[in-house]
């Protein structure tokens, strides 16, 4: 059973989440009863085949979706009947986004696409300390098309940490990487996770890299294959794949 302190450090509570795109004649049915709790300041990586479920689950947990059936609170919030105003507040206010592609302004400098969010944001980080703690300070007047795909992933990053969101949510980071580059985006994030607390999940195809993870979360056919601690997380650096 949940102790007390694990309930109140609880950021996300998903039960019986099922998913189901209605595409006319055919049904796909993503998700099918999801049970799940994530933690203040941890850091999880969801593992999984191919069409698994991870990204609608992550969509979900960001408020970018709804499911079919089932809730989600994001602390005390019920994300599931919040009004669309209400959810894209709550993206605002709270997640960070990291995508496999960067998407970034091409027409404007690392700094400026930092700071299109440090403008609109409730309480945002200084966007030269958020591009410091992807280690691209020094690149902040470089345009996209100046900078490799690792650094537009790490300006990317700054992006989603610059409104000091509670929750960054990342679906396949390093999908798009070399395995040097991927150890460099995955440390960024790992930093991120230690110095800000913020509550992190990283989808990924890579086993390997669950090993910087403070639990496993393994989908198979839409459920929840299995949940793993791991007490050894070792650094980014560490990693070999
Ligand atoms: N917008 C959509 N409309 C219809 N079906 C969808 C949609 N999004 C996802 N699906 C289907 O839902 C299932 C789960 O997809 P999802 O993208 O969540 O899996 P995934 O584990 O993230 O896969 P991948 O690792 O390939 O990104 C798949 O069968 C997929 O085809």
């Amino acid at each position: 059973m949940q102790s007390d302190s694990n309930q109140d450090s609880c950021v996300f509570c998903v039960r019986g989440v099922t998913k189901i795109y209605d595409m006319g004649e055919v049904q796909v049915q993503a998700l099918r009863g999801i049970d799940l709790e994530l933690y203040e300041h941890e850091f999880v990586v969801m593992l999984g085949a191919s069409g698994s479920g991870k990204s609608t689950l992550l969509n979900i947990l960001g408020g970018l979706d709804v499911p079919t059936a089932g809730s989600v609170h994001y602390h005390r919030n019920e994300l599931t009947t919040a009004s669309d105003t209400d959810r894209t507040r709550y993206r605002r206010d709270h997640v960070g986004f990291v995508f496999q592609f960067y998407n970034l302004i091409p027409s404007l400098t690392a700094r400026e696409n930092v700071e299109l969010i440090t403008e609109i944001a409730k309480s945002p980080m200084d966007a030269m300390d958020a591009l410091e703690m992807v280690r691209m300070k020094d690149r902040a007047n470089h345009f996209p098309a100046q900078l490799s795909g690792g650094e537009q992933q790490r300006v990317a990053i700054a992006r989603a940490i610059a409104k000091n969101p509670a929750v960054l949510l990342c679906d396949e980071p390093t999908g798009a990487l070399d395995v040097q580059t991927g150890i460099l985006v995955l440390e960024a994030i790992s930093r991120i996770n230690r110095e800000l607390g913020t509550t992190t999940a990283v989808i990924t195809h890579n086993a390997v890299i669950s090993q910087m993870a403070d639990r496993v979360i393994s989908l198979s056919d839409g459920m929840i294959a299995g949940i793993t601690d791991n007490p050894d997380r070792i650094q980014a650096s560490q990693l070999r794949w």
